[in-house]
């Protein structure tokens, strides 16, 4: 590496300056070690009670009484040392800010190459007008051209997705030297065309508009009819002879098309564009994304072999076209870049509504934890918006040169490199293993990043003001719970593999590291603990059976305290970091339906994999929605709409809640002369089913009362009615 980065320093003054800084907080972080402190206080007070609470009256106790109060013993013990974990992501964050000026000075154009790796799977949940806007924001970024090129994998092995590109190819002769030239933002044209429509006073403006707009129209159309035209089939007839007659998504050879030769042809000011689609083979696994970034690696090592690597999932588009020299800015940093091994940005989306009703911001793990993560050694690969060390993610460890590659050598014909994106070309190698994108686990980007910090490096986290780059959130509850279910169930099979933090991490990365990944990769267990809590909390409540202490007594304070600070803080947070009280209070919602259905199905899938009963796969997520369905996500209105397991599960707990709770409102009513009493001993299950039940409201409007195509299946209202009402009988009559 460093005969590398003497080729790229010019001999200029100020270059010892850093090219990027590290802010630490002070004064704020001693008074939230002091509060984090106090909150453990509380909690070890509650397992006190716990413990000692059953020795001291014993007398009318039954079995099964102290049976359930030992499984609430393990439980808080669980969720106390949960959040201690959770500390982790707090202790100790960090902030990085760059001097690009400082980078130009330094570098001018002489940056090294970078190449873009854009991925899409399917043409019809991943629109491919959308996956090229992609394509042309990042052709637009704010980086010499010959040094950049963009490369699309489809493994949809998709026509309609390759014409889209051939069109793109073209409408970005006109587009790329416009952003250039007009210093546009964003440049996603349709990004750019929809937000900044008043601002098209200029005549190129208005013209590049409406090229883009036939060029959409075209697109649209062929997607529509999923037909590609016969003009353009013979325009770009090398590129269509690729597929056979009988090629369909999951059975064709490799298609490589390089659309724009940055290589040949050094005049324009274009970047290479090129099409790849890797042969696949039923009887090849083809190991989803992971797998097309392994080829994507191999096939654009020959084409242009860029030192740096940026990973993008085709909806994010770049929405700061500084974002690359942002990055470069770490890793060309002279002394502390030189350990860090990519440099992360966090996903940001476009198409958030107000109070974000999904919880799909994520706002605190992107504005909290991951500057939490950061000071510990280095934020996750989360597989978008990453730049990369070509040799780092090829599997370089940390203090090994780096083998010069900058120069192309010489132009392989493309009929030469297919080879490379073959479904045999992997076999017996260490790709997937120890070169490259891992497989077999379906969060391949965690993994991935975590074994690159087991190597020696370190990671950075950068949050430009202006967001780098946004994509598109999951716009229904369903989405989002198979996307969690998917991530849980990848996190937890990383806790179990052979690269789990716990023991292979060990002495590898820095112990807050290790917990900074335990926070996630116990997700999915996590959820066991919550629902058995949960819903033994509402049953008892049916049963009267107190579970917490009586809200006059003096143990009561460490339960109120630690409910009341561990909410506030977490409310608090959430406003700091810029959401609404209504957001808080839906990502509250999404909370528990994260743990109570997608993190319970992770976990039983993980075991279910374990135990060799099943595969885990990769559902991805669509990208687009109905229109009536786009239109409850705008008024946030809850869509469910169909049937499914995690569904079921929901309702049923709903309604188990909602039984539970109107069961002892109505005997509270019924013996009003000892209501004060009932009061005193119940409180606390009260108040934690009845947050249950307020909570709940938009699921049971969706059983119960909406109309709409977006209401809950009544084949699910049902069973969810009948599931819960038996299962409250059996219990009242026990
Ligand atoms: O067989 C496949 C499946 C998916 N993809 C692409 O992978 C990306 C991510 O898929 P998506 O359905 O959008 O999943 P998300 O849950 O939104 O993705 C997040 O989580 C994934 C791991 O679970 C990471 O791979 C992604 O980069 C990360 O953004 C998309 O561009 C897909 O086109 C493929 O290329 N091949
Ligand atoms: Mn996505």
């Amino acid at each position: 590496m460093a005969k590398e980065d003497d080729r790229f320093r010019s001999a200029q003054e100020g270059d010892r300056e850093p090219l990027f800084a590290t802010r630490r907080r002070t004064g704020g972080l001693v008074a939230f070690r002091f509060f984090a402190a106090s909150v453990f206080g509380g909690i070890c007070c509650i397992w006190f009670y716990r413990v000692v609470e059953p020795l001291e009256k014993d007398e009318n106790r039954t079995g099964l009484f102290r049976f359930i109060w030992l499984v609430m013993l393990i439980l808080e013990i669980w969720f106390g040392l949960y959040w201690l974990v959770v500390q982790s992501l707090r202790w100790n964050p960090v902030w990085r800010s760059t001097f690009t000026d400082r980078l130009s000075r330094r570098y001018g154009d002489d940056l090294p190459r970078l190449d873009v790796f854009v991925c899409t799977a399917d043409p019809v949940i991943e629109p491919p007008l959308m996956v090229v806007n992609t394509v042309l924001s990042v052709m637009a970024l704010d980086y010499p051209p010959e040094k950049l090129a963009v490369y699309l994998s489809d493994d949809g092995g998709s026509e309609l997705t390759f014409y889209a590109l051939a069109e793109a190819a073209e409408f970005a002769k006109t587009w790329v030297p416009f952003c250039k030239k007009f210093d546009v933002e964003p440049r996603s044209p349709a990004a750019y065309l929809s937000c900044k429509a008043s601002v098209l006073d200029s005549a190129s403006a208005a013209e590049v508009a409406a090229l883009y707009r036939e060029m959409a129209n075209r697109i649209e159309t062929a997607s529509k009819l999923r037909r590609v035209p016969e003009e353009a089939r013979l325009k770009y007839g090398d590129g269509f002879s690729q597929w056979d007659s009988d090629a369909t998504q999951r059975n064709h050879a490799t298609i490589l098309q390089i659309l724009i030769d940055g290589r040949k042809d050094k005049t324009i000011a274009i970047p290479t564009l090129v099409y790849l689609s890797r042969e696949k083979r039923p009887e090849h696994h083809h190991h989803y994304k992971a797998g097309s970034m392994n080829a994507l690696l191999r096939v654009s090592s020959k084409i242009t072999c860029g030192r740096i690597i940026l990973n993008l999932d085709c909806d994010m588009y770049a929405n700061n076209s500084k974002s690359a020299l942002e990055a470069l800015c770490i890793l060309l940093d002279a002394k502390d870049g030189k350990e860090i091994g990519f440099v992360q940005f966090p996903q940001c989306y476009d198409n958030l509504t107000r109070n974000d009703l999904y919880g799909s911001t994520m706002r605190v793990i992107a504005d909290v934890e991951f500057n939490g993560l950061d000071g510990n050694g280095g934020p996750f690969y989360i597989g978008t918006g990453c730049f990369h060390r070509r040799d780092v993610i090829c599997g370089r460890k940390y203090g090994e040169e780096e083998v010069e590659s900058d120069e192309i050598q010489e132009i392989v014909e493309p009929e030469k490199i297919k080879s490379l994106a073959n479904c045999t070309y992997e076999m017996g190698s260490q790709w997937g293993k120890e070169m490259g994108v891992k497989y077999g686990c379906p969060v391949e980007d965690i993994i991935t990043g975590l074994a690159i910090q087991c190597r020696g490096w370190k990671s950075a986290y950068l949050t430009p003001k202006k967001k780098a780059f946004l994509g598109v959130a999951p716009t229904n509850l369903h989405q989002m719970l198979v996307q969690q279910r998917r991530w849980s169930e990848g996190d937890f099979q990383i806790l179990l593999s052979e690269y789990s933090p716990v023991w292979y991490a060990q002495g590898k990365i820095s112990l807050g590291l290790i917990l900074g990944y335990c926070c996630y990769c116990l997700w999915a267990p996590s959820s066991v603990p919550l629902l058995v809590y949960s819903v033994l909390t509402s049953l008892c409540l049916l049963k009267d059976i107190p579970l917490f202490p009586k809200v006059s007594s003096s143990w009561f304070i460490p339960f109120g305290y630690v409910t009341v600070a561990v909410s506030a803080y977490s409310l608090a947070e959430f406003l700091w970091c810029g959401g609404t009280l209504r957001g808080w209070w839906n990502e509250q919602r999404m909370w528990l339906y994260r743990r109570t259905s997608s993190f319970l199905f992770g976990f039983i899938d993980t075991i279910l994999k374990k135990l060799g009963v099943s595969e885990s796969a990769f559902v991805i997520t669509a990208k687009v929605a109905e229109e009536e369905a786009a239109e409850r996500y705008e008024k946030e209105i809850m869509e469910f709409g169909v049937e499914s397991p995690m569904f079921l599960l929901l309702g049923t707990l709903g309604m188990l809640h909602l039984f539970c709770f109107a069961a002892a409102v109505m005997r509270l009513v019924m013996t009003s002369r000892k209501a004060g009493e009932d009061l005193q001993t119940m409180g606390m299950q009260f108040v934690i089913t009845g947050v249950l039940v307020i909570i709940n409201c938009p699921l049971y409007e969706g059983m119960l009362l909406r109309k709409d195509k977006g209401k809950m299946p009544m084949s699910v209202t049902v069973k969810s009615v009948v599931l819960a009402l038996s299962a409250c009988t059996c219990i009242a009559f026990l």
